[in-house]
């Protein structure tokens, strides 16, 4: 500009952060501090099919049939609240934070979620509040990178070993439900394969995600790295 004129200052674009990767890898501590961090916005999709999960249990839909689940997928109303620092989930207006974290609800989501229609629905739901982000936002779960933003701008696959992730669930239980990290391990790894195994979307690495093993890392270091990916890709613009 040679006119004197001061430049107009345009705001950053929006940037498009996908986490997944199996249970207990650390997405949802990392996701929620990366995106307070960088001032995005979040979303924890394994909370909206937990939601569903809870709304077909609590309505007598009969989580193993894949054809009731079907036809009461469009039905209850899932609302999101993307603050990292206090993410909200509702259904039909209802407070469902607390419901959806049961023994119940973790051991039913997997068959929920396997189902194609309630996929539809809830991937569009995500990709509606990923395109109202004005800033960007860090959406994490297991397909993100793969199916509901294949387009996003920094994709990331987090793993650690069984044991690490046992341990780590075992901590955060003790004193309220099972504390046995066998057991824990166990329950992950069904969940892990039957979310990897399923037709529609599984939990994968997308070919362009950069894998992070976080067995050995400290939740800060892999927040660390993440971010460093994030300002990389906005300074390589
Ligand atoms: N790198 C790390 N080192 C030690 N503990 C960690 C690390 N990352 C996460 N944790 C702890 O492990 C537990 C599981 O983390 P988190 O809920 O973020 O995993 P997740 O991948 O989102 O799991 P899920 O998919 O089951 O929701 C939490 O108690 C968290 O504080
Ligand atoms: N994008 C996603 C996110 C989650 N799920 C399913 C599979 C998980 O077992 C379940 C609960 O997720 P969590 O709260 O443990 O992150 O939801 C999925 O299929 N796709």
């Amino acid at each position: 500009m040679d006119n004197g004129a001061t430049p107009a200052r345009t705001a950053p674009a929006a940037v498009i952060v996908a986490i997944d990767g199996p249970s207990g890898t650390g997405k949802s501590s990392t996701s929620k501090a990366v995106a307070a961090q960088l001032g995005l916005s979040y979303l924890d999709t394994g909370a909206q099919y937990r939601a569903m999960t809870w709304w077909m249990i609590t309505n007598g839909v009969d989580v193993s049939d894949p054809a009731a689940v079907a036809t009461a997928a469009g039905k209850p109303m899932l609302v999101s609240g993307t603050d990292p620092a206090a993410p909200t989930i509702t259904v039909d207006g209802a407070d469902a934070s607390g419901p959806i974290r049961t023994q119940e609800v973790t051991s039913k989501v997997s068959a929920v979620s396997a189902v194609p229609e309630v996929r539809t629905v809830v991937t569009e739901l995500q990709r509606s509040i990923a395109s109202a982000a004005g800033k960007g936002i860090v959406v994490e779960g297991r397909d993100i990178g793969t199916t509901v933003l294949p387009d996003a701008d920094v994709k990331v696959f987090l793993t650690a070993s069984p044991e690490a992730r046992a341990a780590r669930r075992s901590g955060e239980l003790k004193g309220k439900e099972a504390t046995d990290v066998a057991a824990t391990k166990d329950a992950l790894a069904k969940r892990d394969a039957a979310d990897s195994g399923r037709k529609t979307s599984p939990l994968a690495k997308a070919g362009d995600a950069v894998e992070v093993d976080t067995t050995d890392l400290t939740l800060q270091q892999v927040i660390e790295c993440v971010v460093t990916l994030v300002e990389e890709k906005r300074a390589a613009r």
